[in-house]
């Protein structure tokens, strides 16, 4: 496998929070494809090939006046993503009940244990949005429904369905990397009843599921929630995270005009999820 030219930004970032979890989704937007926490901000890798010159020129938080954010940039040759990552990733527990970890860590004594490589995909439950996620499918009966996970990363979401008894699951993610991440998983989980597919709601023509779940961010949502709500059962469920604080009303409005009811929501930092019944 030949080597890979990444580009390193070490962003130091103050106050720590919530900026580096907005600087990372922003960042996320704009092909940047892993991070890092730092004790004071963010290393962030972009490849090479997907850098220009103006790639920070969208990044909103960078010009945000309550926030002092400097950077220093390196090119890297990056072998092994691997060596990195597990340098870094410790085994998340969530609600007491699931761990997320990977597999070169011991095997805890939980009811779901979920081993995940994520290489360069989002979804360990390290992120806010993946936890509170996670929270929610914990906490609602999953037994032999069919379900959508949209915006995948590494599958975690669905995997978790999967072990709390869901018994069809379609698992979509826009990026090559996500699907092939997420395939792997889910072979590793030996969780047989998902399907893994690359692709956008554009996927989504005559399933129908009893939930769905998406992870993904604001503006995805918000034109894909159409899309999702086509494909749901009456009495279905709609699990919705990626998003901030701010941002839950227009997400809310958009899904109560498509016939879905807010039923409830979790918060982190300044991220939330939420939960709709249709
Ligand atoms: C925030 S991550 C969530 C990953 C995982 N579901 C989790 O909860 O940790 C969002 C994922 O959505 C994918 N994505 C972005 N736009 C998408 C789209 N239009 N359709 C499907 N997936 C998309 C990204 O590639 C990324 O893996």
């Amino acid at each position: 496998m030949s080597n890979t030219i990444y580009l390193e930004y070490n962003f130091k970032v103050d106050p720590v929070q919530p900026a580096s979890d907005i600087l990372t989704a922003e960042l996320g937007n704009v092909l940047f494809e892993s991070f890092v926490e730092t004790e004071d901000g963010i290393q962030a890798y972009i490849r090479k090939e997907d850098w220009h010159p103006g790639i920070l020129d969208d990044i909103h938080i960078l010009k945000n006046p309550l926030f002092t954010i400097t950077y220093e940039l390196k090119e890297i040759e990056q072998e092994n993503w691997n060596a990195t990552w597990e340098s870094n990733f410790k085994p998340i527990l969530v609600s007491d009940k699931c761990v997320v970890r990977a597999p070169f860590h011991d095997k805890p004594q939980v009811d779901y244990d979920i081993v995940i490589e994520p290489k360069m995909s989002f979804g360990t439950g390290h992120h806010e949005t993946t936890h509170m996620m996670l929270q929610f499918i914990l906490d609602h009966d999953f037994k032999g429904k069919s379900v959508l996970d949209m915006g995948c990363g590494t599958g975690v979401l669905a995997i978790l369905a999967s072990m709390k008894g869901a018994t069809q699951i379609d698992a979509i993610d826009i990026d090559n990397w996500c699907y092939l991440n997420a395939l792997e998983n889910v072979e590793r989980n030996h969780c047989e009843q998902i399907r893994v597919q690359e692709g956008t709601a554009e996927l989504l023509v005559d399933q129908k599921y009893d939930i769905v779940i998406a992870n993904i961010n604001r503006n995805i949502l918000l034109e894909d929630l159409p899309s999702y709500v086509n494909c749901l059962n009456k009495g279905g469920i709609v699990f919705l995270s990626g998003f901030y604080e701010q941002d839950i009303t227009v997400i809310t409005e958009k899904c109560v005009g498509l016939g879905l009811k807010f039923e409830k929501n979790l918060k982190k930092n300044n991220w939330v999820a939420v939960k709709y019944v249709f």
